[in-house]
């Protein structure tokens, strides 16, 4: 690349918000049913009692705001939205395994997929915590 071209963010290689929304969509759709995850009772509950449309919404939100994109993420910390949840790491790897199934899905080329995946990872200390085992 030339020095001259900006390199572009991993919000505008992937599409913007448009594709990151679908993406979110389908996304959402097999977390929410993944009995790997409602089998922890308190995941469970909050799968329930959120609205999809709402939490695809705070989601999308957070991840074009996390990638570079004009957004600005209005909801609640990590550790705030999740420390009642008490996930643990084998509940992470079956959200992680899903977030595959759903790149596979959309054919994220590989870089970008990489690059999502260690935003994510960089968010794991505040979601999984050392008392959830
Ligand atoms: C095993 C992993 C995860 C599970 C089971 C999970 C599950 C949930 C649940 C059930 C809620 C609703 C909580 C409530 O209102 O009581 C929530 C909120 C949320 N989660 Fe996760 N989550 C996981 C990881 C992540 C990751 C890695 C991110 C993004 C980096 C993320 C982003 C969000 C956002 C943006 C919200 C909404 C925050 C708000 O309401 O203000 N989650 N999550």
């Amino acid at each position: 690349m030339s020095e001259q071209m900006p390199a572009k963010s991993l919000y505008e290689r992937l599409g913007g918000v448009y594709s990151i929304a679908t993406v979110v969509d389908d996304f959402i759709d097999r977390i929410m049913v993944d009995p790997r995850l409602n089998s922890n009772p308190l995941v469970d509950e909050a799968h329930h009692r959120v609205s999809p449309a709402g939490f695809k919404y705070l989601v999308t939100e957070m991840s074009c705001w996390a990638i570079g994109g004009p957004q600005q993420y209005s909801g609640r910390s990590m550790y705030d939205a999740h420390a009642h949840l008490k996930i643990t790491r084998e509940e992470w790897a079956a959200f992680m395994e899903d977030l595959d199934a759903t790149f596979d899905k959309f054919n994220v080329p590989q870089p970008e997929r990489a690059e999502f995946i260690a935003i994510i990872e960089s968010t794991k200390p505040d979601i999984v915590l050392p008392t959830a085992s």
